[in-house]
C-alpha cells in the first residue's frame, strides 16, 4: 500500500520544519525592523513584504522537508538499528517513493526561492545540495557533519533576511551564529546518542572518534559559547529588552540540557532540552521586534 499523507508529513518531520519556517520569517521580521530604522530612508513601515514573507516561510519548510526525507532515505540501515519506527525501516514507506517525494520538494522550494529573488534562490539551492551531500557522504564525517546541519539551520535567518538582498544579511549575522552554534551541541548530543547503532555500521562520528566523553565536552563548550554571547542582539540594539528577559529563560534551558549530559550522562534528555531551550530563544527573538 502506498504511504499515505501521515507518514509523508512523518517523513518531512513536519514539527521541525515549521520551526525552522517560522524562524526564517522572524528574520523577515528582524531584518525590516532593523532596515526601517535605518536613516537612508528606504523601506517605511507599510511596505513589509506579506507576500514574500509567505514565501520565505514555504520554501524553507519544503527544503527542510526535502532535507529530513533524503537524510532518511540514505540512513535506512542505520536507522532500522536506531530508530526502527521510522516510516522507511517499518515499511510504511517505500525508498522510491522517499526519493521522489524529496526531489519533489527540492525542486518546488529552490524555484519559489528563485521567485523571490537571485540572493535568495542561490542560498536554496546551495542549501539543497548541502543536504543531499549530507545525507549522502558529509554525515559519516566527524564534526563537520555536525556543522553543517549548524549552518543549515542557522541559515533560515539569513535566508528570512535576504529577502532584502545582501543589507539584510549583514544584519542577521549575529543570529545566524547563535543558531549555529546551538543546533551544532545538539547534533554533537544526538551523535552521542545514537553511538552504539552508529557503532554496529561503522559510521566514523565525533562520540566514536574521540569518545563520548570527550564529545560532550565539545558540546558543552560550543553550548556555553551561544549562551554568552545570546545577549548580543540587545547590546547590538537589534533587538528590544523583552528580548533579553526572553532569551535568559532559553538560556536556563541550555543549562538544563548541559546539566542532563555532564551531571547525569542523559544525552536523549540533553537533547530533547536544547530542543525546548531553541524554541524559547525563537520566542525571545519574536518578542524582541
Ligand atoms: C543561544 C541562542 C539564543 C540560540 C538560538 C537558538 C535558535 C533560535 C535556534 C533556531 C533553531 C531552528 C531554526 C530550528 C528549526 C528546527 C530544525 C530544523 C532543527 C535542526 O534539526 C536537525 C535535527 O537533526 C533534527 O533532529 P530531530 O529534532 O531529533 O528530528
Ligand atoms: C534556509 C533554507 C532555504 C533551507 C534550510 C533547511 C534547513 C532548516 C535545514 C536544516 C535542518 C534539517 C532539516 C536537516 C535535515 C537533515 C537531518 C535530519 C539531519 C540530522 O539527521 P541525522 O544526523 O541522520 O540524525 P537523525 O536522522 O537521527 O535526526
Ligand atoms: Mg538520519
Amino acid at each position: 500500500m502506498s504511504a499515505g499523507i501521515r507518514t509523508y508529513l512523518e517523513l518531512m518531520r513536519y514539527e521541525n520544519c515549521l520551526m525552522a519556517g517560522f524562524a526564517a520569517v522572524i528574520g523577515t521580521l528582524i531584518a525590516f525592523n532593523i532596515l526601517i530604522s535605518d536613516a537612508s530612508g528606504s523601506y517605511s513601515p507599510e511596505n513589509f513584504p506579506l507576500f514574500y514573507s509567505g514565501l520565505v516561510f514555504l520554501v524553507v519548510l519544503l527544503i527542510s522537508g526535502a532535507g529530513n526525507t533524503i537524510n532518511d532515505y540514505f540512513d535506512v540501515r542505520i536507522d532500522s538499528i536506531n530508530r526502527p519506527d521510522r516510516p522507511i525501516p517499518s515499511g510504511r514507506a517505500t525508498l522510491k517513493e522517499a526519493l521522489y517525494f524529496s526531489y519533489t520538494l527540492f525542486s518546488l522550494g529552490t524555484l519559489l526561492a528563485f521567485w523571490i529573488n537571485l540572493i535568495c534562490g542561490f542560498i536554496a539551492l546551495f542549501n539543497s545540495l548541502l543536504l543531499i551531500f549530507y545525507a549522502k557522504t558529509l554525515k559519516g564525517t566527524p564534526l563537520l557533519g555536525n556543522l553543517s546541519i549548524g549552518y543549515l539551520t542557522g541559515s533560515t535567518f539569513l535566508f528570512g533576511a535576504s529577502v532584502f538582498g545582501f543589507e539584510g544579511l549583514e544584519v542577521l549575522f549575529v543570529l545566524f551564529l547563535l543558531a549555529a552554534l546551538a543546533i551544532t551541541a545538539r547534533e554533537i548530543v544526538k551523535d552521542i546518542e545514537d553511538i552504539e547503532g552508529d557503532k554496529v555500521e561503522g559510521a566514523d562520528t565525533l562520540p566514536i572518534r574521540v569518545g563520548a566523553k570527550k564529545a560532550g565536552y565539545l558540546a558543552v563548550f560550543i553550548g556555553l559559547l551561544a549562551v554568552l554571547l545570546s545577549p548580543l542582539p540587545y547590546f547590538m540594539q537589534m533587538l528590544g529588552v523583552r528580548y533579553l528577559y526572553l532569551v535568559l529563560l532559553a538560556d536556563m534551558g541550555f543549562f538544563a540540557a548541559i546539566y542532563q549530559l555532564l551531571v547525569r550522562n542523559n544525552p536523549t534528555k540533553s537533547s530533547r532540552m536544547f530542543k525546548i531551550a531553541m524554541f524559547f530563544a525563537l520566542i525571545a527573538f519574536i518578542a524582541g521586534v
